[in-house]
C-alpha cells in the first residue's frame, strides 16, 4: 500500500508514529458533487450535470465506504445509468490493481489501466494523497467527481431522479438533523472506530478506540430493540452506512482488527437488524465474503504477516430476521 507524493507512487504504510500510535485518516480530496441541474453542490466546482451513461464507479467489494455507494447505486437502481469497475481484493505494493484474475474483479473498465494510481494521475497529475476508493468518475471531462463515499451516497439519493432513477429518499428533510448526528457518532466510533482500533501500533491508542466502540454498539443494541431503523421506522442513509461496517464485523473486524469483546451475532437486535439489510432487495449481491476477508487479512501483513485467510466465521444472513414485529 502507499501513496502519491506530486504525482509519484510511494509504496509506504500509514504513519503511526508520528500520532502515538494511533491511525488518523486523512481527508478526501475531490469534492465535487453530480447534481440534477449541473449547478456546484456543497462543496467544489459545478459542471458535472446529472446524465445517464456519464458517470463511472470505481469500487472495491471489500472496502466498507465503496460499499455504501454500491448500496445506494442498488437503491435507486442507477445500475444502467452508472458502470463500475471492481479492483482486486488485495491491495499491496501499488495499492489497488486492476488485475482482473479473481471473481468479481472487473479490470479498468474505461481505460484498461493497471492500477488505480494511474486514475488519480489522469484527473490530477501532480496529486499527492492517498489513493483510495470508492471514486466517481466523469467520462466526459475525464476527471475524478468526488472520492468522498458520504458525498457519493448523497448524489445518488437525489440527482438522478429526474433521468429515470427509482423512487425514495434515504436522507429526507425531516430528519437530517438526526441522520447527521447518529452519522457522526457512528463513524468516529464504529466505522472508523473499527479502524483506529485495528491499524493502532500501541496498546494505549488500541484501547482508547475498542471501549468507545463497545460502548456505541451496546447502545444502538439498545435503541434497535425499541426501533426498526437508527433514525425511526423508515430506513435510511445512517442504516446503509452502519450496515457495512456490521456486514464485516465477525468476518474481518472481531479477528483481525482485535475488536473481540463481543460478535455482532452475540448482540440479538443488531444481528437480527443486519439480517433485515442484508435481505433488502439487491443488497445481498452486493456484499462480497471473498473479498472482504481476503483484502483485510491478506493486504495487512504488518497485521497478518502470514496471509493465511481464515475459513470461518459460518453466517447465517438468510435466516429470517424478525425485525417486522416492531
Ligand atoms: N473517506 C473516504 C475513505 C475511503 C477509504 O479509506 N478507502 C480505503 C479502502 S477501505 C482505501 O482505499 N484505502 C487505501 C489507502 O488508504 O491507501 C470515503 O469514505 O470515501
Amino acid at each position: 500500500m502507499g501513496l502519491l507524493i506530486d504525482g509519484h507512487w510511494h509504496d509506504q504504510w500509514y504513519d503511526t508514529k508520528s500520532n502515538q500510535g494511533r491511525f488518523v485518516r486523512s481527508e478526501s480530496q475531490f469534492r465535487n458533487w453530480v447534481t440534477a441541474t449541473g449547478e456546484a453542490g456543497p462543496t467544489g466546482d459545478s459542471g458535472f450535470k446529472a446524465e445517464p451513461g456519464r458517470y463511472h464507479l470505481y469500487v472495491s467489494l471489500a472496502c466498507p465506504w465503496a460499499h455504501r455507494t454500491l448500496i445506494m447505486r442498488a437503491l435507486k437502481g442507477l445500475e444502467e445509468m452508472i458502470s463500475v469497475s471492481v479492483v482486486d481484493y488485495l491491495m499491496a505494493e501499488n495499492g489497488w490493481t486492476f488485475e482482473d484474475e479473481m471473481d468479481g474483479a472487473t479490470g479498468d473498465r474505461l481505460y484498461g489501466l493497471d492500477y488505480l494510481y494511474q486514475l488519480y494521475l489522469k484527473a490530477d497529475s501532480t496529486y499527492s494523497g492517498r489513493v483510495t476508493v470508492p471514486v466517481l468518475w466523469d467520462k466526459e471531462r475525464e476527471t475524478i467527481v468526488s472520492n468522498e463515499s458520504a458525498d457519493i451516497i448523497r448524489m445518488f439519493n437525489t440527482a438522478f431522479d429526474d433521468c429515470g432513477a427509482k423512487p425514495g429518499d434515504y436522507y429526507p428533510a425531516e430528519l437530517r438533523e438526526s441522520i447527521d448526528e447518529i452519522n457522526a457518532q457512528v463513524y468516529d466510533s464504529i466505522n472508523n472506530g473499527v479502524y483506529k482500533a485495528g491499524f493502532a501500533t500501541t496498546q494505549g491508542a488500541y484501547e482508547q478506540a475498542v471501549y468507545p466502540l463497545f460502548e456505541m454498539l451496546d447502545r444502538l443494541e439498545e435503541r434497535l430493540s425499541q426501533q426498526r431503523y437508527l433514525a425511526g421506522d423508515q430506513v435510511t442513509e445512517a442504516d446503509w452506512r452502519l450496515f457495512t461496517t456490521l456486514i464485516r464485523f465477525d468476518a474481518v473486524y472481531h479477528g483481525h482488527f482485535k475488536c473481540n469483546l463481543r460478535r455482532i451475532v452475540d448482540y440479538p437486535h443488531l444481528w437480527d437488524y443486519v439480517r433485515e439489510l442484508y435481505q433488502w432487495p439487491g443488497v445481498a449481491d452486493t456484499v462480497s465474503m471473498v473479498h472482504i476477508k481476503g483484502h483485510y487479512y491478506a493486504s495487512h501483513t504488518m497485521i497478518n504477516p502470514t496471509g493465511v485467510i481464515p475459513v470461518g466465521p459460518v453466517l447465517n444472513l438468510q435466516k429470517p430476521h424478525t425485525r417486522n414485529q416492531l
